[in-house]
């Protein structure tokens, strides 16, 4: 038997080994149960379910259109509902709880401030509540026994003009719940760049972002997210697989953008699933995570919509040890991989890899190596 196959993770253990992640949208991953809730109280009445179950299953037919555009449009559901500070602790509450339960031990969630101010918050209000429900779902986490630490990256839409008014608010929550940066929504025409006066504020402060980049549009919006904008990480970056040949003969060469991502070790938040439901990859197992893992770029595995896609962090890495034959190995590296580029401080990073992650993998695989010495040392008394 072949170290590749003995170490295949079952469901179990892939749910069990200590997975992080760094691109979970706050409003892309709510109950369904929570937003029929919400939506009694706030006398929200444009749902197009009521039953949770159908709910659940709406969103992800909506969301499965293969266009970035439709898939979007499923989101003014659930910001509907996220508008008051007691719907917003408790999202957050319920995020931290869901992903510790699924052995999330470290995850950076992003939201839109300026997206939930319908109801008289203020931006700070919205960030206090979020940060408030955080907390609380970390603390119930840690009282059934679970470990997980919730950071927020606040948001800016792209096609808005609020991007400096919003890191500026990063900034200021800095060290107080709050990571770094980001921009999301549809991508074609609205290009980083249009945003500059953020990223440069942000830079001059040394603070950290992430760009929504090469998820609906391709190598020009990677290039000018790298280079005019000086982003940290690439939020999706799964387009870059544009510059990268791959001959007949298995050979591969890559173009000076992807080499420079390589290089660099630029972080790509790769969301497999969600690719699939907005057009930008056809299948699991064509899914460029195969190449870009065997070329050793920086490949992170994440969730993006949790909703939308009906998935969790165990739900993709299930799908990718389907795919790919992964096993505990390459779990541990794309988890040591999201962990080195997360926006906590460098030594933070280091103790989560070395007092968390590389011990619950080592667990679970000794777990494994003691299971086959039982049955090898079982059989050996039985012939004997
Ligand atoms: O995958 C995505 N690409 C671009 N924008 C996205 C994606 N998923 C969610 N968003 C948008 C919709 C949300 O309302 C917003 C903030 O989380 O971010
Ligand atoms: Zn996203």
């Amino acid at each position: 038997m072949t170290s590749q196959t003995t170490t295949t993770p079952t469901p179990d253990q892939i749910r069990r080994a200590p997975k992080v992640l760094l691109h979970d949208h706050l409003d892309g991953g709510l109950r369904p149960g929570t937003i029929v809730e919400l939506a009694l109280e706030q006398g929200y009445s444009q749902l197009p379910e009521t039953d949770p179950d159908r709910l659940g299953v709406w969103f992800r037919e909506a969301a499965d259109s293969g266009s970035l555009e439709r898939y979007l449009e499923t989101f003014s559901h659930t910001v509907a509902v996220m508008q008051t500070h007691d719907a917003l602790v408790r999202v957050a509450r319920e995020c931290a709880e869901d992903l510790a339960e699924d052995g999330v031990v470290y995850a950076e969630v992003r939201y839109a401030p300026e997206q939930h101010l319908e109801g008289g918050l203020s931006l700070e209000e919205v960030v206090e509540a979020v940060n408030e429900g955080f907390r609380q779902g970390e603390a119930l986490a840690r009282e059934d026994g679970r470990r997980i630490r919730v950071g927020a990256l606040l948001t800016a839409m792209r096609h808005a003009a609020r991007a400096l008014e919003i890191a500026e608010l990063a900034n200021r929550y800095r060290d107080l719940g709050v990571v770094g940066f980001d921009i999301a929504g549809a991508e074609a025409g609205h290009p980083p760049t249009r945003h500059l006066d953020a990223f440069e504020y942000l830079k001059r402060e040394n603070n950290h972002f992430t760009i929504h980049a090469g998820e609906a549009f391709g190598l020009p919006s990677i290039w000018q997210a790298l280079q005019w904008c000086g982003a940290d990480r690439l939020g999706h970056g799964v387009r870059i697989i544009d510059d990268i040949q791959v001959h007949e003969d298995g050979s591969v060469k890559l173009g000076r953008l992807a080499s420079y991502v390589r290089d660099k070790r630029i972080p790509l938040e790769l969301c497999p699933s969600s690719n699939l439901q907005t057009g930008a990859a056809s299948s699991f197992a064509e899914h460029p995570i195969g190449l870009l893992r065997r070329l050793h770029f920086r490949a992170t595995v994440n969730t993006d919509n949790r909703l939308m896609s009906q998935t969790s962090m165990s739900r993709e890495f299930e799908r990718l040890v389907d795919a790919f034959g992964y096993t505990l190995d390459d779990m541990q590296w794309f988890s040591v991989n999201a962990m080195k580029s997360a926006f906590i401080p460098f030594d933070e990073r280091l103790a989560m890899i070395n007092d968390v992650v590389k011990p619950g993998y080592a667990e679970l695989k000794s777990e494994w190596l003691f299971k086959q010495t039982a049955s090898t040392s079982g059989s050996a008394a039985e012939l004997g």
